[in-house]
């Protein structure tokens, strides 16, 4: 649905994951889309998926009201020069993963800083290209803005708009504060992931047959493509390279732990386990900080498990027995063994909500253990 001040005609330059997930996002809300890449296949596809039209050689008729730069990091600058040259847009936006380095080509390409919101979704998927864009891609999901000095206030505000208008939470941040959180929440997990996936490569078939969630939970990001994230960390060097270091520190120190600890007196032994439980424990604080719906910090919900029959309609019933109860779901996960009749359903709730769903829930029969 359309809202007042969403933008009405976009521009998106690089019609591969992101700027095709933008653009469906944006025909949903009715705004007139012109797509735009070098690959021609790219372009065909994300017209034939309904994500726009093709831009015109010469441009649009008159300017569009946001063109959107989707291209990887390290042609950024080029294109936003070229983008402007051509007068497509009142005003630019970016999507590139690395805020100082691109914003700097800019300025040194003589781009029109004023007009231009550096930007970023902090929303994603290991594939590329159009045929993997989705319109729910950024529902919920921050957007990290980064105006410069120079960048004019109606700019920001009309990116905020599109950011929204794609269901997003924009956030204004600067461009060098973003590179460095973005090492630590984006960049470095992604290496991380990386240099697991890799020891699989040397996997025999018995390992490789007993994965599991777990191992597929932590190399999902290192299916994404090499050229891409090449382009990515490459700049943002150094904020990555500290993130690194203090992750093989710990990996380093418990390497060395379940050594010695594996030949150590009880004294060792004892020391080892110490630092080793210092880590899990360390990672359970960790993780427990990532926030969830909307920003909300994980732990500021209540978990309500309940068993639920795998019988076909009994999800829409328990939801639609959660909203008789007046209690909003803020996230659900389904815990399920192939096999077993039943699941565990948790549901994510605001804590005063917590003992009336599970009362609500068990008086009509469903098992909530307490
Ligand atoms: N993959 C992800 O999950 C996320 C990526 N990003 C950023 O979004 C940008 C695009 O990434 P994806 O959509 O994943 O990549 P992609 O590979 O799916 O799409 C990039 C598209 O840009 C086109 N392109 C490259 N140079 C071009 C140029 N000079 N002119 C016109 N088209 C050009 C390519 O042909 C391709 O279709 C990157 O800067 C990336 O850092 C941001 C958030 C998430
Ligand atoms: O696949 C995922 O879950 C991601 O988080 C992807 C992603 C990749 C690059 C970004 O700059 C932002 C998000």
């Amino acid at each position: 649905m359309e809202k007042e001040g969403d933008p009405r005609r976009v521009v998106i330059v690089g019609a591969g994951l992101i700027g095709t997930s933008i653009a469906l996002a944006m025909r949903e809300r009715g705004a007139e889309v012109l797509l735009a890449d070098h690959d021609e296949v790219a372009l065909r596809l994300a017209v034939e998926i309904g994500a726009g039209s093709a831009l015109p050689e010469d441009g649009p008729d008159e300017p569009a009201d946001i063109a959107v730069l989707a291209v990887p990091v390290a042609a950024l600058g080029a294109t936003l020069r070229a983008a402007q040259k051509r007068g497509l847009a009142h005003v630019y936006t970016d999507v590139a993963s690395v805020k100082t380095r691109p914003v700097l080509d800019a300025m040194e390409l003589g781009c029109d800083l004023r007009g231009f919101v550096p930007g970023h979704p902090l929303a994603g998927r290991e594939r590329s290209g159009p045929a993997a864009a989705r319109a729910d891609l950024f529902l919920g999901r921050p957007w990290a803005l980064c105006p410069t000095p120079a960048t004019a206030p109606e700019a920001l505000g009309a990116v905020r708009a599109l950011a929204r208008a794609c269901g997003a939470e924009p956030l204004i941040t600067e461009a060098t504060e973003h590179d460095r959180a973005v090492a630590l929440v984006s960049h470095a997990p992604h290496v991380v992931s990386a240099a697991m996936a890799a020891r699989l490569g040397e996997a025999d078939d018995v390992a490789l047959a007993l994965a599991g969630q777990g191992v597929r939970d932590v190399t999902r990001i290192a299916a994404g493509d090499p050229d891409l994230w090449t382009g990515i960390l490459g700049a943002n060097p150094e904020p990555v390279a500290d993130v690194l270091e203090a992750v093989a520190t710990d990996l380093a120190v418990t390497a060395s732990v379940l050594r010695a600890g594996a030949d150590a007196g009880q004294a060792g032994a004892e020391a080892a386990a110490g630092l080793l439980d210092d880590l899990l424990r360390r990672g359970n604080t960790g993780r427990a900080r990532i926030p969830g719906k909307h920003g909300a910090r994980a732990s500021s919900y209540a978990v309500v498990s309940v068993v639920v029959p795998d019988r076909p309609g009994e999800l829409a019933l328990l939801f639609q027995a959660a909203g008789v109860a007046g209690v909003n779901i803020e996230d659900a996960t389904i815990e399920h063994s192939p096999g077993l009749p039943v699941g565990v359903l948790e549901l994510s709730v605001k804590p005063e909500a917590a003992e009336g769903l599970a009362d609500e829930l068990r008086a009509r029969g469903w098992s909530v253990p307490r």
